[in-house]
């Protein structure tokens, strides 16, 4: 029998992480980009990289991870020219990674005076824009107006007709690409605007406050810098047993190229990418059958707002779904053969059922992409992949004592795994730099799963307060607005949905808030930054909103709690005019 699959996130690499070593290693690109951008000092641009930011960060530049084959060349700082460093580096900052999380840093560094480098081994932008949000949010759009069109009654009630609707597979590949590329090239020339050097190769680290970069078959570059963030981020996690072949049986960054579209697809894992593609394909025709370990479909939400979720987003279309197994074997299609997938019940181990499929999407979860990085060379051992940090993303080696000047962001760390969450841990991480302490709140960041209707949350689910409310001994209250008694939700005939917060009535501290809905994803912001911002209800409660608007939804939630002291600050004092 097979061993069983781990539900836990892989410490050694899957082999997704090894194709990714081998699309490292793979590059050969010229000479050019070995040398770093040598960046223009400029302070006009800031609006440009302003608007790169809302445009998700990103840029370009090609590479191949190396192995140290010929001893290191030393880089003066006269080779850049984004300002001085601190005395005797060539850097006062060093990243090594730019996804979303180096690129955040790397922004936020040079707007506090610091000489910064960011250090890529593949392409600017990471997971987030090449192979993550950026083209699953370009999927993601047109599967939403798929729906739409499909959605005779709802147009019906609305006065429409519309005759047939189709779709172009190739055309919405290219969107998801192009909308990629667009925003990588934005990045790129933010950073190169803002004078950040782009160093291109895999960066490791050699020592204390040294990294050495460089590609495959040239020799590595050294240089030096006062303080080094890692933000190498992650791979997809594909369990023992599951052969993949990047045409049958694939991760998200196949599925993401959208080069075909399965008659039924098995969709390996319920959580925010399993969700996400199982709104794309149903909207594109397919069928899609969900395999799940834990006992019941999208375990990681509020309970409450899960089953809502499989009443909306799973019963009504076509998906049917197996849970509390694992997918323990998983055969990509070969010779005329289907895929195949063994289950087996995830408690006892047992042989469950054998499923054939046209094609398997493995949504597992993600690993650290930690290889290479020489964490050795500081005494720093990660956890099942993860480098371990404190809660100021501070490394901490194998004894358990901080490693001076080294911090760990992003998917790399695994505190959590959403691309603002690995810019704002950056942005953390340079103000500390910088000489401000500062912890983020990790609780008031928010997230999102943008299917059709969307759902949101920040802060805790409800079991997560009770337990801490027992623990505490505090009381916990819950108060749930619906989505059928909001104006604008129903003009756009998008009645279903619900918003629940839960709160401490002595307090009016926000716990949690949880949306499923029509833009819930928008809608969250409210509540995560008076989180962030330590705003209770009854202050909240008497911002005013537009009508009509989405956002009422969230004016009623905060009017109908029930706390029991008055307003803390004199919102209504009157102001001379
Ligand atoms: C399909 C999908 C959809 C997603 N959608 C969303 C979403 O809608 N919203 C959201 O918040 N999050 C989303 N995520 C998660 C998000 O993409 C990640 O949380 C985010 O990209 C993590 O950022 P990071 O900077 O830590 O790492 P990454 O983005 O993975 O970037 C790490 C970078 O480091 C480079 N690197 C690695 N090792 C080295 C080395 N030794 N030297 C030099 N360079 C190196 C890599 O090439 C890469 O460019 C999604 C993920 C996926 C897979
Ligand atoms: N909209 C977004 O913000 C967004 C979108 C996509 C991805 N992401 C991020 O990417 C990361 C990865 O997403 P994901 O959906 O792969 O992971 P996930 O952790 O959200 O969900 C993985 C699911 O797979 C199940 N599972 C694990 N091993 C299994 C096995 N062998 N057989 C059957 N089921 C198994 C788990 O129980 C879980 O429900 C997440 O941490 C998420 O934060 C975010």
């Amino acid at each position: 029998m097979q061993a069983a699959a781990s539900l836990s996130l892989a410490s050694s690499p899957s082999s997704a992480t090894a194709s990714r070593s081998a699309r490292f290693a793979e590059y050969s690109g010229s000479d050019a980009f070995l040398r770093p951008f040598s960046s223009l000092r400029l302070c006009g641009l800031r609006r440009e990289v302003l608007a790169s930011r809302f445009l998700h960060r990103h840029w370009s530049s090609r590479t191949a991870l190396s192995c140290a084959r010929r001893p290191p060349r030393k880089v003066s700082a006269a080779a850049t020219d984004n300002g001085g460093a601190a005395k005797g580096f060539d850097y006062d900052l060093v990243i090594i990674g730019a996804g979303v999380g180096g690129h955040g840093a790397a922004i936020h560094a040079v707007e506090r005076g610091l000489k910064t480098a960011i250090i890529e081994g593949d392409i600017v932008g990471g997971t987030c824009v090449n192979r993550g949000c950026v083209p699953s949010k370009a999927l993601l759009a047109v599967s939403g107006r798929m729906r739409e069109l499909q959605s005779e009654h709802h147009l019906k009630s609305l006065g429409i007709q519309v005759s047939a609707s189709g779709y172009d597979r190739q055309a919405v590949a290219d969107h998801a690409n192009n909308l990629a590329s667009k925003i990588r090239g934005n990045l790129t020339n933010s950073l190169k605007a803002l004078g950040v050097d782009i160093l291109t190769g895999v960066g490791t680290i050699v020592g204390k406050q040294k990294v050495k970069y460089g590609k495959v078959g040239f020799s590595d570059t050294e240089v030096t810098a006062k303080d080094i963030i890692i933000a190498t981020g992650s791979v997809p996690f594909v369990p023992k047993g599951i052969e993949i072949d990047g045409k049958t049986v694939f991760t998200s960054d196949h599925a993401l190229k959208l080069e075909w579209v399965p008659d039924w697809i098995a969709i390996v894992g319920s959580g925010y990418i399993g969700l996400e593609f199982s709104d794309v394909y149903t909207a594109l025709g397919s069928e899609v059958t969900f395999i799940e370990a834990l006992d019941q479909l999208m375990p990681g939400f509020d309970p409450e707002i899960g089953k809502l979720a499989q009443r909306i987003l799973i019963n009504p279309r076509k998906i049917d779904y197996h849970t509390g197994v694992f997918a323990s074997k998983i055969t990509p299609a070969k010779d005329g053969k289907p895929v195949t997938i063994e289950l087996i019940d995830a408690k006892t181990k047992a042989p469950k059922d054998t499923l054939e499929v046209d094609a398997a999407l493995i949504a597992t979860g993600r690993a650290p992409f930690t290889k290479g990085l020489g964490l050795e060379n500081i005494n720093v051992v990660t956890e099942r992949g993860f480098v371990p940090v404190n809660e100021r993303m501070q490394v901490i080696d194998a004894n358990g004592n901080l490693v001076p000047h080294v911090y760990c962001i992003g998917d790399a760390n695994g505190k959590l795994m959403l691309a603002h969450a690995a810019s704002a841990q950056g942005i953390s991480v340079v103000e500390q730099v910088y000489g401000n302490d500062n912890v983020l709140n990790h609780l008031s960041i928010p997230a999102a799963c943008f299917t059709h209707p969307e759902i949101s949350m920040v802060g805790l689910t409800e079991p997560q307060a009770r337990e801490k409310a027992e623990k505490e001994g505090f009381t916990v209250s819950v108060a749930k607005t619906s989505f059928k008694a909001n104006t604008k939700a129903l003009a756009e005939n998008e009645g279903e949905g619900l918003a629940k917060m839960i709160y401490r009535p002595d307090t009016g501290e926000i716990l949690g808030v949880h949306i499923l809905g029509l833009h819930a994803a928008d809608l969250i912001h409210e509540a995560s930054n008076a989180m962030a911002l330590g705003t209770p209800i009854q202050d909240i409660k008497f911002a005013v909103h537009a009508h009509p608007t989405l956002s009422e939804v969230l004016d009623e939630l905060f009017k109908s709690a029930k706390v029991d002291i008055g307003t803390s600050h004199a919102v209504t004092e009157p102001v001379p005019v």
